[in-house]
């Protein structure tokens, strides 16, 4: 069916059976495009790992991660301030891609890159007070196909889903109220998996 952004696909069903909206819509880059972003990603984003607070949230582990944005978003790095970089060419175009798919803005995203399986992210829900209240937040994986995790805050329902390479996931409305979410470690990957994570920030 064509819309006002051409030809996008049914919208996908909510992987979530109560409480939030989540919806996967698969693999929305050709095998091409999965490549060239990937080879992108890994080899021109200034990666740094360090412990940081990002959003609340502090990390420690060996991955590594960039915070690209509209302007100059503050955000707390091992007690410093650090800005956000202006968007590249190519974070403009997957933030648009995004945008399109999944008819939501977004002002800013955190990367991460997952060197191998061992590493991964902890349960936590994505709602600090500097992100949008009920913002949707647009998910792309490239690289490693890994397993995603959502469990329910008072029932710990759990919901686990693939995440594949050159995948769109968005979170949106009350999830982040009532489910959390990891990215378990693994041992059986063994190669990176980049994940971007386009949020709006409120000031
Ligand atoms: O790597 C992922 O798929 C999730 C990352 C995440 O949850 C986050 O950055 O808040
Ligand atoms: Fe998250």
């Amino acid at each position: 069916m064509n819309n006002l952004f051409g030809n996008i696909q049914n919208s996908p069903l909510n992987i979530l059976p109560k409480d939030g909206v989540t919806k996967y819509y698969g693999k929305i880059f050709s095998d091409e495009e999965c490549e060239n972003y990937y080879q992108y990603l890994l080899n021109q984003i200034p990666w740094e790992n360090d412990e940081a607070v990002i959003f609340g949230k502090l990390i420690y582990t060996k991955r590594k991660v960039a915070w690209f944005g509209e302007k100059e978003f503050e955000y707390t790095y091992s007690k410093r301030t650090k800005y956000a970089k202006f968007w590249t060419p190519e974070l403009l175009e997957l933030k648009q891609k995004c945008e399109e798919i999944s008819g939501e803005t977004y002002n800013s995203c955190l990367l991460n890159l997952y060197h191998d399986g061992s590493e991964g992210m902890a349960y936590h829900s994505d709602a600090e007070k500097d992100l949008k209240k009920h913002g949707a937040i647009a998910s792309l994986t490239f690289g490693a196909e890994r397993k995603f995790s959502f469990k329910h805050k008072q029932t710990k329902e759990r919901i686990d889903i693939s995440l594949e390479n050159g995948s769109l996931l968005v979170m949106k409305g009350i999830t982040q109220e009532n489910w959390l979410h990891r990215l378990p470690p693994t041992t059986k990957v063994k190669t990176p998996r980049i994940n971007l994570t386009f949020r709006t920030i409120e000031e």
